[in-house]
């Protein structure tokens, strides 16, 4: 990298369960980069989630936010555990990963969901169904019933309670997310499957008058629709008819966690959440997972793979995010596989040393 080339700023935030664990061997790749003069990024650690509010009582402190504003690029593990649940729903860990998401202004929440042809046989499908699938999510990720008003439960004169969220669009957010779905399909199949359930919600009722609105100044974009009980069933089905999927933040929330199996394994999937100045957040699709927390098994490739996308998406460096695609390509020929992935034949490694292969992938050895 060029001298004149600033050092970019990366806010490291691990949060709680595994999130530490697998963050760990994403810094590892960072400095490995860094280290063969590959990068020039400075990182910085900054609370959030279950680990903020056991700090100082909030699951995201000013500090936090001050130092993801002034940064390139955010690079998060995963919030929330059963110790937090009993919080109030403002103290959640929860609400320190929303919270990040909205203050930054992190509408487009990009899911790629990609075979890698080495795991075919970890996923649950037929390897048939699943071979050669490459998928991209585009969520949007600042609206929907996860920001909408009013939300709550309230006491009614009968004294039952009633619980409320709203789902709320307006019509430029969703022509702004459509925007980014038809400009990547673009570059890829020039397919887009718009998810909605216009049928009986009016607000997706109009997402899909929007997104019809908008295709039209995308004269080669094929643009499709699909309710998303039906979306989730041919994902199952027949998932190699999409290219790009576009849709709001609750139904790409779940659909991505489907997708996510068709591809071996939730730890296997990277995403990028950005704003409109090109700043990102990258984590892995993924949460805390406290069922295998602190046991040193938990599959960091789709963090680092996180990774690749920070540099691709935010920090100018697509030579450096290639080299860590081949480089999990690598461990994954080489027969490397953490539990979730493992198949018979292959050898079963924990996260240290998946993330220890990475890097001597990354080295050429
Ligand atoms: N982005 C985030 O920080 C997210 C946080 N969460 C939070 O995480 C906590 C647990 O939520 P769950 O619904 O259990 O979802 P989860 O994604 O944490 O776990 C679901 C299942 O996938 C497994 N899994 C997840 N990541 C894995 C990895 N890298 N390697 C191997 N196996 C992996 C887990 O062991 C578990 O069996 C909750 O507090 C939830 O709110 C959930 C989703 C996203
Ligand atoms: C934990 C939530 C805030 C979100 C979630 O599940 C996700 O973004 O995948
Ligand atoms: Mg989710």
């Amino acid at each position: 990298m060029g001298d004149n080339r600033l050092s970019k700023k990366i806010l490291v935030v691990a949060g709680d369960g595994i999130g530490p664990e697998i963050v760990a061997e994403a810094i590892k790749v960072l400095n490995a980069l860094q280290a063969d003069g590959a990068i020039d990024v400075t990182l910085e650690d900054a609370l959030v989630g279950g680990a903020a509010y056991d700090a100082v009582g909030n699951p995201l402190p000013e500090e936090t936010l001050v130092k993801a504003r002034a940064s390139d690029a955010v690079l998060l593990g995963a919030v929330g555990g059963p110790q937090w649940e009993s919080l109030h729903i403002s103290k959640r860990p929860e609400r320190g990963l929303l919270g990040l998401r909205a203050e930054l202004g992190l509408f487009a929440n990009l899911r790629p969901a990609v075979l890698y042809p080495q795991l075919a046989a970890a996923s649950t499908l037929k390897p048939e169904i699943v071979a050669g699938l490459d998928i991209m999510i585009v969520r949007e990720l600042t609206g929907d019933i996860y920001f909408g008003q009013p939300r709550g439960v309230e006491t009614l004169p009968s004294g039952e309670r009633r619980g409320i969220n709203t789902m709320v669009y307006t019509e430029s957010e969703v022509e702004r997310i459509c925007r980014v779905a038809f400009d990547i399909a673009m570059k890829r199949g020039k397919k887009v499957c718009s998810v909605d359930k216009a049928n009986v919600l009016e607000c997706t009722e109009m997402w899909r008058e929007v997104a019809t609105k908008t295709a039209a100044e995308y004269p080669e974009i094929s643009l499709s629709h699909m309710y998303v009980d039906n979306a989730a069933m041919q994902l199952v089905r027949a998932p190699k008819q999409f290219d790009v999927m576009v849709t709001g933040n609750i139904f790409g929330d779940i659909l991505s966690d489907c997708a996510a199996m068709l591809t071996g394994s939730i730890g296997m999937l990277p995403s990028a959440s950005l704003n409109e100045k090109g700043q990102g957040m990258y984590e892995p699709i993924h949460g805390s997972a406290p069922d295998i927390a602190g046991r040193g098994v938990a599959n960091p490739l789709a963090t680092i793979l996180s990774v690749g996308m920070m540099l691709r998406y935010s920090l100018d460096a697509p030579e450096a995010a290639d080299r860590i695609d081949a480089a999990v390509f690598k461990v994954l020929d080489q027969g490397l596989r953490t539990a979730d992935i493992m198949s018979e034949g292959m050898r079963q490694v924990g996260t240290a040393e998946m993330g220890d292969a990475v890097v001597a992938a990354l080295a050429g050895e």
